[in-house]
């Protein structure tokens, strides 16, 4: 779906992508992950043409995207930013409004996708009229996102979205994001530096360094087959708690019903519930992952 091929980009004479190539493939949601600096917004910019490489070649369905009108890409591609980028001025519903009727929906279609998206967002709907300083940062953070859903991109970038929120809220949010249907069927590059986040939302990391990438792969793939010491160290002092992210309970345990659920959520929900709706429990848990750690 996306391909990116030898990108460079320098500012003046530092260069913040060193020759990167990746692929995002149909539907799978790769992060960019990195300490600051190393190039991860320059990387995802240069898919909507906010940014453009110096020398190198995005691909979008096969097509090379600086053959495309800017305008007209970008309304392919959703885009979310960290501060939400919502206008002062605009209530929230003028706010999501805006590319809409810019391709011209009637109003009766733009009210009833926006009454949707506010239902699979939580979002109470009297926040319609509001303006975004009268709403919370996590409240401020799903219009953003229903705002880039409107008019259901196949492509949505998201600049780290969970940045500008306290810890719970985030906590809380990601886990809401990474269940919703209409991003699960999209294509999402998402830029984070913070590695929890990383293993809870992506499919593929694409861990980066100084404007290169040193390593794409699964989150099982970094934790348990690092390409060299940049990337070992990089995750060594969260360790135990990535391993429980990364491992699912099917490769534990075969057979096990979810082949999706990683032995870190279904800790949670036992801890949480107290109980366990089917037949695995805590120590199971604890025994097949040790005995999966020794192999
Ligand atoms: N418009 C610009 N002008 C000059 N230098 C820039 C510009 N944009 C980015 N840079 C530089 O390019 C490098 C990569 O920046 P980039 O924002 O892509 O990194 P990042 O990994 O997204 O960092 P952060 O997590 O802090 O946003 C940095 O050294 C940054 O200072």
């Amino acid at each position: 779906m996306i391909k990116a091929e030898n990108l460079i980009r320098k500012f003046g004479n530092s260069i913040a992508v060193n020759d990167i190539s990746f692929e995002v493939k149909e539907g799978e949601n790769l992060i960019l992950l990195g300490t600051s600096g190393c190039g991860k917004t320059t990387t995802l910019r240069m898919i909507n043409r906010l940014i453009a490489p110096d020398s190198g070649t995005i691909f979008l369905d096969g097509v090379d995207i600086s053959t495309r009108q800017p305008e007209e890409l970008r309304r392919g591609i959703g885009y979310v930013l960290q501060n939400h980028g919502l206008f002062p001025h605009y209530t929230v519903a003028e706010n999501i409004a805006i590319v809409p009727r810019l391709l011209k929906w009637k109003n009766e279609d733009i009210r009833k996708r926006a009454d949707e998206l506010f239902q699979k967002l939580n979002l109470d709907p009297v926040l319609a009229d509001k303006y975004p300083a009268a709403l919370s940062g996590g409240q401020q953070q799903r219009v953003g996102l229903a705002r880039s859903l409107m008019v259901n991109p196949p492509v949505l970038l998201m600049d780290e979205p969970f940045g500008a929120l306290d810890n719970l809220t985030r906590i809380s949010i990601r886990k809401e994001f990474k269940a919703l249907d209409e991003l699960i069927k999209k294509t999402v590059v998402m830029v984070t530096h913070d590695v929890q986040e990383a293993f809870e939302m992506g499919d593929r990391i694409c861990l980066m360094d100084k404007g290169e990438i040193k390593q794409i792969g699964t989150p099982e793939d970094l934790l348990f087959n690092p390409a060299n010491d940049f990337v070992a160290d990089f995750f060594k002092e969260q360790r135990l708690q990535l391993e429980l992210k990364s491992v699912l309970i099917a490769e534990l345990l075969p057979g096990y019903s979810d082949q999706k659920v990683t032995v870190w959520e279904k800790m949670e929900e036992l801890l949480q519930t107290g109980h366990n709706e089917d037949a695995v429990g805590m120590e199971d848990l604890m025994r097949a992952f040790s005995a999966y750690k020794k192999q």
